[in-house]
């Protein structure tokens, strides 16, 4: 799937602003942004439900109004409350085979796929609003498609829900399956997504793969040592040159057990005064990302793109710069956004 200069506008409101992405095959790409950010409009425009104002959007390498058999290739979970309350699930599903043109046996196969067989004779207006994303999901399965898109899937979704959704969508994409999930919330789809396409305002943001993000949101170790100068020699010479010298005289570790900190300090006689480890909370960087509050480098950004203005990876507000802040051979560019900071450890513990 593919998205191109997308644009719509309702009246003078720009839902969605010149936006391009790729969602890469057989990946499952986590769509993300804020409430009214426009994604719902993107997978309107991608799935042939809304007319754009300007640019494309490609499934399968056509635009969506030119698939033969559009049901056998996307399937789409938009609006889990649209199905008719009157209808049991069996009947919502085989009034569905019989539009696209699929086998009614395909009804019970995938109400089998989402768990929904036991409650095939109910009717729906008697369905959690779990139950509904799980029928939704069997309607989208119906044709057997090799792309999905989801809006908000986990919506309704209980935590087991949410866990079978995932280990659900994981198996599809492992077998050969493309999803394309939207979310606000980046916790939903961190663990199943391996690639990320995040929006604010109707305009992209960041997109990048997981990988990339969490490696570009490393957790670190803070080193309170007697000589950083030293130190940061010592964990050079071993290889480590992810290392920054840090306004309050501290060295960021990143890479590093703290254990093996404390190895090469004895090793080079450099006097520790205590380490402590900060975890990057991710769901943080995305609202950093998307509220634009923040300005600094990005690492997360892949080589070519250009981040947008007021785009920057610090949650604390803009990097304050230090004179003499000393930056060490292969040290990173910026710092990082770091929340939940662990008290330090060590005899004479070190205090901000
Ligand atoms: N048919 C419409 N007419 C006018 N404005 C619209 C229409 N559809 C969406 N909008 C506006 O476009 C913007 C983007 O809405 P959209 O529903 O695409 O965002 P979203 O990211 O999906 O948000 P949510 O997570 O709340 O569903 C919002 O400001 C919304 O009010």
């Amino acid at each position: 799937m593919v998205v191109h200069g997308l644009t719509k506008a309702f009246g003078d409101h720009t839902a969605v602003a010149n936006l391009s992405f790729l969602v890469p095959p057989g990946s499952i790409t986590g769509f993300l942004g804020p409430n009214g950010s426009g994604k719902t409009t993107t997978l309107g425009m991608l799935l042939g439900l809304v007319r754009p104002t300007a640019g494309v959007a490609y499934i399968d390498g056509v635009p969506f109004s030119q698939l033969e058999h559009p049901a056998q290739v996307v399937g789409a979970v938009l609006d889990a409350r649209s199905a008719h309350p009157k209808h049991t699930a069996a009947t919502h599903l085989q009034v569905y085979c019989a539009a696209i043109g699929v086998p009614d046996t395909r009804a019970a196969e995938s109400l089998d796929l989402v768990g929904l067989t036991p409650a095939a004779r109910r009717r729906i207006g008697e369905f959690s609003l779990g139950m509904r994303q799980r029928l939704a999901l069997a309607t989208a399965l119906l044709g057997q498609p090799r792309y999905l898109v989801l809006d908000e899937p986990a919506n309704g979704l209980d935590p087991e829900g949410m866990a079978w959704l995932r280990d659900f969508l994981l198996a599809y994409a492992r077998n050969g399956g493309t999803v394309l999930i939207s979310s606000h919330i980046l916790r939903e789809v961190e663990q199943m997504a391996d690639h990320l396409v995040i929006i604010s305002n109707g305009t992209l943001v960041a997109q990048s793969s997981m990988a990339d993000l969490r490696n570009a949101y490393r957790s670190r170790v803070l080193v309170a040592s007697a000589d950083p100068a030293r130190l940061a020699t010592a964990l050079a010479a071993a290889g480590h040159t992810d290392v920054q010298a840090q306004p309050d005289g501290r060295l960021a570790v990143v890479g590093v057990e703290p254990d093996r900190i404390a190895e090469l300090a004895a090793e080079y006689e450099v006097k520790l005064f205590g380490t402590s480890v900060e975890h990057v909370d991710l769901e943080q960087v995305f609202l950093a990302m998307t509220t634009g509050r923040y300005v600094g480098t990005t690492p997360a950004y892949p080589q070519g793109q250009q981040p947008p203005s007021g785009y920057g990876p610090y949650p604390g507000g803009p990097p304050q710069q230090y004179p003499g802040t000393q930056q060490y051979p292969g040290a990173h560019p910026g710092q990082q956004p770091y929340a939940g900071s662990q008290p330090p450890t060590g005899p004479g513990g070190f205090h901000r």
